[in-house]
């Protein structure tokens, strides 16, 4: 049988809840064979990281050329890629591979206020990675930390998607999950020519363990199976409204995101 792969670069969250699980978990959800490369194991419930132990460069890049030497990924993303080196590694094996239907997400803190990438590393992204991704998807403070800038208007917000844009994402995606304007929890695309937001509603809910992570992995998803962008963000979009929607009560903290909300709940609901 014939079937769709999509690769994750990304930290393991013991919790399930983010990183690789979260990744596996949405591309199987979305009918894509996924596969993944861990750059780091964290110790991690619904309530915080406990700790953090990175992977080498070195098995970064082993993990990855074994994949590529053998199996064609059709999307890749990236997530918590935690220091220069490791973004380094990916982003050599990413070209080497030619590994071009590319998502970054990237990820910086935690929802507990953890640091899940090194404060010098933000300049790795944006000179090695960034210029090689067909889409972006920071939330509101990683745009500020990857332009520079306080984004606190829409207007800002706009300037700060041509600035990523302009670092050589073909499309930027700035996240509303922090930006709480209103009851609606919209994100704003730009392509590079059009700007346009996917729209989705607020949930008022503590279960947003994952949620960056979980519309990342449906965005690369929908790209593996041959989606146009504009098509595989719309899809992602409802996905994770589903996913928040029908968050799970699992620990203390935020709990994570449900995956199968959107194939099993969400759509029958519609
Ligand atoms: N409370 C919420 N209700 C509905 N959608 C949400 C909520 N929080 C986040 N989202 C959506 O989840 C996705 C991830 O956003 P965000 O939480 O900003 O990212 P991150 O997890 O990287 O901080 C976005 O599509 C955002 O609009
Ligand atoms: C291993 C890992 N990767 C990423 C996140 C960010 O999670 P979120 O998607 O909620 O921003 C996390 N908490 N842990």
């Amino acid at each position: 049988m014939q079937v769709n792969k999509a690769l994750t670069i990304a930290g393991s969250d013991s919790g399930g809840g983010a990183g690789i699980q979260s990744d596996l978990k949405t591309f199987q959800e979305l009918n894509v064979y996924g596969m993944s490369a861990v750059t780091a194991v964290t110790a991690q419930n619904t309530r915080g990281v406990h700790g953090i132990y990175p992977v080498t460069a070195e098995g970064v890049t082993s993990q990855l050329e074994a994949i590529g030497a053998d199996l064609r990924p059709d999307a890749v993303k990236t997530g918590m890629l935690f220091n220069k080196e490791i973004i380094e590694a990916a982003a050599g094996a990413i070209k080497n591979f030619g590994w071009n239907n590319l998502v970054v997400d990237p990820v910086m803190v935690a929802k507990g206020g953890s640091i899940l990438l090194e404060e010098d590393a933000a300049a790795a992204l944006k000179e090695w990675l960034i210029p090689l991704a067909k889409v972006i998807t920071p939330n509101v403070p990683e745009a500020e930390v990857l332009t520079g800038m306080k984004i606190d208007s829409a207007e800002k917000r706009k300037k700060a998607a041509e600035i990523l844009c302009g670092i050589g994402a073909d499309i930027t995606v700035i996240k509303g999950g922090h930006w709480n304007e209103s009851d609606l929890c919209s994100d704003l695309v730009y392509d590079g020519q059009e700007f346009y937001e996917l729209d989705g509603k607020r949930v008022a809910t503590k279960n947003t363990h994952g949620t960056g992570c979980t519309f990342s992995a449906a965005i690369t998803a929908e790209l593996a199976i041959g989606k146009t962008p504009k098509e595989a963000l719309h899809t992602a979009k409802q996905f994770i409204q589903a996913a928040v929607e029908y968050g799970i009560e699992a620990g203390s903290g935020h709990g994570p995101t449900n995956h199968w909300a959107y194939r099993r709940l969400g759509n029958a609901k519609r």
